[in-house]
């Protein structure tokens, strides 16, 4: 057997098509959504990563605030940048790309809760845990949406995350229990004693370990939903926490690259729409 492919990739191109219709929308009606980044230092993964959001932004009629700071730059000199963007109107919202080095929890508390396009400021994680609207984590979202667009069955399903870090498996599990997904979670993680024990149940397994290979086929349920969210560099290259031989028994599988990475990007778009939106209504 092998899995079909959960492609990120297609499913970008196609969120992007349904997002720009929506921004000519906007315009019409004299609003240009405004993505802000806030990049610190000069690794080369993060640069590429705000890149190609600022590309997605330019390629749907999103205009591109980029503020670079160097590796050097203080607490102070980025927060100093965050109340420059929350003032800015032509910002409709925008994200400081981690890490930074810096004090996360700081700079995340201090974006204005109505630009936070990431989702990850304590109000808008706190309105997650208490059933409120509010914009939404995208990597999270971006695989549950990946799910839903290939008709993979969330409603009923067991599903294992593994890996409990604040931007994907602990919102995960919040996403995932919600009355709208009403999925059964397992959340696994290094304290977890008998990791296979728990994927071998799993309609679908959501892994987000930063181990790379963690996930083998001899631990997959035959016809399984797999979703690769670890990254990793191996020799420079990008690698998942899926091992290649999961393809033989999964009935799908998303790609890494080309999976739930181009997906994280197409919910943040989806998150700077929907603030632009909100503020025409
Ligand atoms: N404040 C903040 N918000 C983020 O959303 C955020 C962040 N910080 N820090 C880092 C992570 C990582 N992240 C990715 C975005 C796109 C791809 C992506 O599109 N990857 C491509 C290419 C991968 C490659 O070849 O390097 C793919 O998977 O096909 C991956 C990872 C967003 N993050």
């Amino acid at each position: 057997m092998t899995a079909q492919t959960l492609d990120g990739a297609a499913t970008l191109r196609t969120i992007k098509a349904e997002l720009a219709e929506r921004v000519a929308a906007l315009e019409e009606k004299g609003v240009v959504p405004g993505l802000g980044t806030v990049l610190v230092g000069d690794d080369p993964g993060s640069h590429w990563y705000v890149g190609a959001k600022h590309k997605d932004c330019a390629e749907i009629g999103i205009t591109s605030i980029r503020r670079d700071l160097p590796a050097t730059a203080s607490q102070a000199e980025v927060e100093a940048v965050i109340d420059e963007l929350n003032a800015d109107d032509a910002c409709t919202g925008f994200l400081v790309q981690q890490p930074t080095g810096l004090d996360e929890f700081a700079l995340l508390s201090r974006v204005d809760p109505g630009k936070d396009v990431d989702g990850l400021h304590p109000m808008n994680l706190g309105k997650l845990v208490l059933g409120e609207s509010g914009p939404l984590p995208c990597t999270p979202v971006g695989a549950i949406e990946l799910l839903r667009r290939h008709d993979v069955a969330i409603a009923g399903a067991e599903v294992v995350v593994v890996g409990r870090g604040l931007t994907v498996g602990r919102p995960l599990g919040l996403l995932l229990t919600r009355r709208s997904e009403n999925a059964t979670v397992t959340l696994c993680h290094t304290g977890t004693v008998d990791l296979a024990a728990h994927v071998r149940r799993a309609d679908i397994v959501i892994a987000a370990a930063g181990v790379p290979g963690i996930i083998t086929s001899d631990i997959v349920k035959p016809g399984a939903a797999v979703l690769d969210v670890g990254v990793s560099r191996v020799d420079g290259k990008v690698t998942g926490d899926v091992h290649p031989g999961v393809w033989d028994v999964a009935g799908w599988v998303s790609p890494n690259p080309k999976g739930v990475g181009p997906m994280t990007r197409a919910m943040l778009l989806s998150n700077i729409v929907e603030i632009a939106e909100r503020s025409v209504a």
